[in-house]
């Protein structure tokens, strides 16, 4: 058995340790997360670990970014487990903090991120939830000062609300995207694929699918309102609720004017049951060589059509997103920069 690393429960805590590597030299990761770890998170760890001396893992379940109705205390916390696999990939310190260290008694000061990458696609189903986010990752940020911190781009809206966030209060920390970390079928790990009934983890894998075939009718030009619709109702019939499918542009999240132009994200949140799935793919843009290919041969058997791989993986298998999704687990190419 691994040892656990050490584990703050203290900001004043956390603070001496990173002030002891600082002096020593050392640069700096954090990895913020909510616990009930998966190869997703490892995956976070692992690329943090390549990129910098020291990494924090960090577990909270935020109550600020839940409202009242949703899974606050139903969300799964596993703090042994997740210490195991934390000790696996060589995580120097992990910060657990209790709800008190981050909201002391009488906190009203909240972080809030109004427009840009936050208008819309999650904040028109959860309009609390990018305020709360915002609030606890800026107070972790100030916890620990990492050079940079790691974030999934299955949470692609979150990702891009916090780069912004840390834009605009200017601190001291890049925020580097990493490849969704996806089961064999195609679905994305996800905490919370643990509430699927094993009924509705049969369904879950058709959501990325429905983005990855809507993607590609988008890459050869059809009428993306159309393939929307048609994708929507390709999940309504496998038995989601979607919240939405959306195209947007991949750098802003600002509506597509024009999809011949723009880098391009697919995104969708979808009910299964009582549990609300997200996912996403990069679409590449109308006209682009791939799509010029893919119309050139428009009779592709569909037994091959359907063993075709769910996303380019990464070119270079040492890449730690890629080495992380080893066994039947696989990554999403491309990393969004710092
Ligand atoms: N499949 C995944 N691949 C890569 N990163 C992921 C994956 N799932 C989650 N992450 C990232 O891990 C970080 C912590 O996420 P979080 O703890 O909420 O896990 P989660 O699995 O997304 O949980 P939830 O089910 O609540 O959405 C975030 O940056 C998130 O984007
Ligand atoms: C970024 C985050 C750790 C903030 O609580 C959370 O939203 C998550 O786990 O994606
Ligand atoms: N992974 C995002 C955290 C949340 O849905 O609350």
């Amino acid at each position: 058995m691994l040892f656990h690393p050490p584990v703050f429960r203290s900001i004043d805590a956390l603070r001496a340790l990173v002030g002891t590597w600082r002096a020593a030299g050392f640069t700096v990761g954090m990895v913020p997360t909510m616990g009930a770890l998966h190869a997703g998170h490892v995956s976070l760890v692992r690329a943090a670990k390549a990129r910098q001396d020291r990494v924090i893992a960090t577990i909270f379940v935020n109550p600020t970014q839940f409202a009242p109705n949703e899974d606050f205390a139903a969300y799964p916390r596993t703090e042994d487990s997740d210490l195991d696999q934390l000790a696996a990939v060589g995580t120097d310190a992990v910060f657990a903090p209790l709800p008190d260290e981050m909201y002391p008694a009488g906190h009203v000061t909240a972080v809030s991120v109004e427009g840009g990458p936050a208008l819309g696609l999650e904040s028109d189903f959860r309009p609390h939830f990018f305020r709360g986010v915002a609030t606890v990752v800026s107070k972790l940020l100030l916890a620990g000062m990492p050079d940079a911190a790691f974030f999934g781009e299955k949470d692609y809206q979150q990702l891009l609300v916090i780069r912004r966030m840390v834009a605009d209060l200017r601190l001291p920390t890049d925020i580097v995207g990493l490849p969704t970390v996806r089961e064999g079928d195609g679905l994305a790990l996800s905490s919370r694929n643990a509430y699927l009934s094993a009924e509705e983890r049969a369904i879950a894998p058709k959501l990325h699918a429905a983005l990855a075939e809507a993607a590609e009718e988008i890459e050869v030009g059809l009428e993306v309102a159309e393939v929307l619709a048609a994708a929507r109702q390709t999940l309504e019939k496998a038995g989601f609720r979607p919240d939405y499918v959306a195209l947007r542009n991949a750098e802003t999240l600002a509506e597509v004017a024009d999809a011949a132009a723009e880098p391009l994200r697919l995104l969708a949140a979808a009910w299964l049951g009582r549990t609300r799935l997200i996912d996403n793919v990069a679409v590449p843009s109308p006209g682009t060589a791939g799509a010029a290919a893919a119309a050139a041969e428009p009779e592709i058997a569909p037994a091959e059509a359907e063993a075709a791989p769910f996303d380019t993986p990464p070119a270079d298998p040492t890449e730690p997103a890629a080495a992380e999704a080893g066994g039947s687990e696989q990554a999403d190419g491309g990393e969004l920069g710092a």
